[in-house]
Parts: structure tokens; sequence; C-alpha cells
């Protein structure tokens, strides 16, 4: 695992565990969606895991990397897209590109402009005359084009008008190897939902499920009714149906996934990986 977290407790100075015991790991070349409730600590597992925050105990580990080292091997190695990222106001987009691609080895500055374009971005305005969405596309392109081979992407698609949120999916599917590995934290769940090949979602201090996207598809049905499906795993009622998750029978056709589903029915049910790879009935009226 190229990602991997033990028994990690974490809490703020003078507040209580924010983390207790959370394991988690994350297979090389994952794309995964972080999803949790508003203070679940997607943040600040992000924070942690580039060594920006330190454990309180447990042992988080990035390939070979001990983030809370920041050792210069692993700061060329990890590009953290923070919510709030920092930036010289004064400095052009160009200017930017080239002071702080400077610190990756692996930074492509033909990508970069690539990327910049698809975004429809002019390279020579200066940081502080774009909006805010116009800078999280820099910051988006320039993550991108750092080839780290971890990427984390704290609400990467937040302040992005429709077309660029399709942009968003394109450049990121485009530009990403096997060798890389981006966790996406995000509320936003229809934005990263064809991108993501594995869901993990944070709750009460734990990583509560956490699955490959194939596997849940491949396993279960998400679908819509009007009768809520009596085998139903969990299901919901909108307007005068159901929108359920039930196990998939021999041969019927796969569904695609639907996060906001399945964050439910983890969330309302507590449902963890064991939970729902057995089958339980539960429902939310
Ligand atoms: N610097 C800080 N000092 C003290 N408490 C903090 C700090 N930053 C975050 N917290 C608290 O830690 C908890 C988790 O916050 P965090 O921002 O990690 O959650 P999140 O899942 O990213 O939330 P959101 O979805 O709202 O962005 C919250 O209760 C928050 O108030």
């Amino acid at each position: 695992m190229i990602v991997s977290v033990k028994d990690l407790n974490f809490s703020y100075r003078k507040k209580p565990l924010l983390f207790d015991g959370l394991q988690w790991s994350v297979p090389e070349g994952s794309v995964v969606g972080l999803l949790g409730k508003n203070g679940a600590g997607k943040s600040t597992l992000l924070h942690l895991l580039s060594g920006l925050l330190f454990p309180k105990s447990g042992m988080i580990a990035l390939g070979s990397h001990n983030p809370k080292d920041r050792k210069p091997a692993f700061l060329e190695d990890i590009f953290f897209l923070a919510d709030d990222i920092a930036y010289p106001s004064t400095m052009s987009i160009s200017k930017y590109e080239k002071v702080m691609g400077a610190f990756y080895p692996e930074f492509d500055s033909s990508q970069f402009d690539q990327i910049l374009a698809d975004f429809g971005l002019d390279k020579e305005v200066k940081l502080k005359e774009l909006s805010l969405g116009e800078r999280k596309k820099v910051f988006l392109t320039f993550g991108l084009s750092t080839n780290c081979r971890f990427l984390l992407f704290d609400e990467p698609t937040n302040g992005l008008d429709i077309p660029s949120k399709s942009v968003f999916r394109k450049v990121v599917a485009g530009n990403l190897s096997d060798e890389q590995t981006l966790i996406i934290s995000t509320h936003l769940v229809a934005d990263v939902e064809k991108l993501i090949d594995r869901v993990a979602i944070l709750n009460n201090g734990k990583i509560q499920l956490d699955a490959d996207v194939l596997e849940l598809s491949d396993r279960w049905v998400f679908g819509t009714s009007s009768n809520r499906p009596d085998e139903a795993l969990h299901a919901e009622k909108v307007g005068t149906g159901y929108q359920f998750i039930r196990s998939r029978k021999v041969q019927e056709a796969q569904t695609p996934v639907s996060l906001e589903l399945l964050f439910s029915a983890v969330l309302h049910n507590s449902l963890n990986e064991n939970a729902i790879l057995q089958t339980q009935n539960s429902e939310v009226l």
C-alpha cells in the first residue's frame, strides 16, 4: 500500500480526539474520493498526510516517507491543494510557474501550458487579478504539472463554474500516470463520481468505509423504484418512490455507484466495510 495509516490518534489542542485509532490504506495509482460530513476531519487528515500536522500517536507512511519529517525528497513528491492556498499575489501565473515549479523535479512546463489552455486562462495575468475559481484552476494546473507521486486535493471543485467542472474531470483523468495517487476530499460528489476508483468515508474519527468503486458496482445495484425493494440494504424515500441499494443478482446489469446514497447509507446506519459486504436492511424515511 502506498499510503498507510495505522492507529492514528489526533486532536487539536485542548480538544477531544478527532481521530481515534484511524486505520486506512490506499493502493498505488488510486484516485480516491474522501467523503465526510462537515467537521469530520477530511482537511485535518490531508494536513496530517502532508506533514503539516503531526499525529498524537500512530503511524503515517506515504511510500517510504514519514510525512512529519518533511524531508526534501518527500516535499518534491507531494502536492497538497489546500482549501486556502497562500499565494504571492503580485506574481503573474507564468512567474508563479517558474518560481514554484523549480521545487518539483518532474514539473512539466508544456503540460502546465496545455492544462492552463484547457481552462482558458492567460498566463500573463497576475494572481491577485483572478477570481477565486480562476485561481483554483491555476493551482490545479500547477498541481497536476508537478507530476508528484502524491496529490492531495481539498475541495478542488469548490468555486469552479459548471463548464469548468467538466474540464476539471477531463484534465485530471488525462494527466495522471499509474504511479500517481490522488486523494480528493469533497462534498461535491457529482464532480468526482466518474473520476474516482475508490471511496473512503470518514465518520466519527474513523474511516468507516473504504471500498473499490468497481467492486461496489459489482456487488450492489444503486437504483430507484416506486416501492421499497424487500431485499434493500438501504432505501430512502424520494418524491413518490425510493432510492435504494440492494445486492446485485448474477448476470444483472451493473449500475453506477451513487456516492450520495452510499454516503447516506453509511452515515445513517453506521455501516462499516464488513456490514456493507453482508446484506443488511435499513431504511430512512
Ligand atoms: N486549527 C484548528 N484548531 C482547532 N480545531 C480545529 C482546527 N481546524 C479544524 N478544527 C476542528 O477539527 C474538526 C475537523 O475539521 P476539518 O476542517 O478537518 O473537517 P472537514 O471534514 O474538512 O470539514 P469541512 O467539510 O467542513 O471542510 C472540526 O471540528 C474543526 O472545528
